[in-house]
């Protein structure tokens, strides 16, 4: 029985998110801990952001990243708001330097309290993204589901944001699609060998598109910051909008956007609000939980 860990459930536009403090500690939330927290509608999450003492000089922590599933994930662009909106809380600064397996992430708390997440580079070569299937150009490429002559959807753009996405854009509201039958299909599909995040992209303007994600290892959620990254940074490739694109999620309206501007140094910049709703105590590797009665806004 390991000794228990605080954490608060937060969300980032309504994907659910756990951030876990691991501080000072030499254990991790296990894989068996995800799956028991995810089975108990009382917590209810996607992602687990288990914050870490930093591994790296020049960083403030090492933020390991769970789906609800148990498998682990290289970014995160709600949790790592979350987390910042967390950690701001507590020490009162406004800059964070956050590594992840995926590499360095800086982020900043704005007066406004929305939060910009440094996302990194996009990566477009087929066998990084990665892709079972060699491809010159994966702003497009050879994937369809549905009937040959009339697919539902097909030749997404893929891309990595540090995790693997493939954005399929559509011409209706993303919520018309039966998603939750063709996301399963699609993340375990044979040509994404480590799975991924599956988007559903309707372009309302060269600077606005809506969305709607089924995501690896956590299903459909009602946001994703990752693949609103990712499908914004394919909408500038192929040219159907600019560079700086707002991006709102159709599963949950009025939750607010996501403000992606993809640089000219070719890092991608993710703007958006974070929201803390509970806090509590888990045992990291068996999953148990208490929900602290005291609302304090507090990890
Ligand atoms: N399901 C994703 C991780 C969480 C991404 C998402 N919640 C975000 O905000 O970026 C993956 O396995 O790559």
């Amino acid at each position: 029985m390991a000794a228990h860990a605080q954490f608060a459930r937060m969300n980032g536009l309504g994907n659910r998110i756990l951030v876990v403090d691991m501080r000072g500690r030499r254990d991790a939330v296990t894989p068996r801990a995800a799956i028991a927290l995810a089975a108990d509608p009382a917590t209810g999450f996607d992602q687990i952001m288990a914050i870490h003492d930093p591994r790296t000089d020049g960083t403030d922590a090492f933020i390991d990243i769970l789906n609800c599933d148990g498998s682990k994930a290289q970014a995160c662009g709600n949790g790592t708001r979350c987390v910042v909106q967390a950690l701001a809380g507590e020490t009162g600064r406004k800059t964070f330097t956050f590594q992840t397996v995926a590499g360095i992430l800086n982020a900043v708390e704005h007066e406004d309290g929305t939060i910009s997440v440094d996302m990194g580079r996009p990566v477009f070569d087929w066998d990084r993204i990665p892709l079972a299937e060699e491809f010159f150009d994966t702003s497009r490429i050879e994937l369809q589901i549905g009937p040959i002559d009339a697919p539902v959807l097909h030749s997404p753009s893929a891309v990595s944001m540090g995790n693997p996405h493939a954005v399929f854009w559509v011409e209706r509201d993303p919520m018309s699609y039966d998603l939750d039958r063709f996301g399963p299909l699609l993340e375990n599909h044979p040509m994404f060998p480590e799975r991924a995040n599956i988007t559903l992209a309707q372009v309302t303007s060269p600077s606005a598109m809506t969305t709607r994600t089924w995501e690896r290892g956590a299903g459909l959620t009602l946001a994703c910051g990752s693949a609103a990254c990712a499908a914004a940074v394919s909408g500038a490739r192929t040219g159907r909008t600019g560079r700086t694109v707002a991006v709102t999620v159709a599963s949950s309206p009025g939750r607010g956007t996501l403000h992606i501007d993809w640089r000219e140094d070719g890092k991608v910049v993710m703007t958006g609000p974070a929201e803390w709703e509970w806090s509590g105590t888990l045992d990291p590797e068996t999953g148990a939980f208490s929900r602290d009665e005291a609302g304090a806004a507090a990890l």
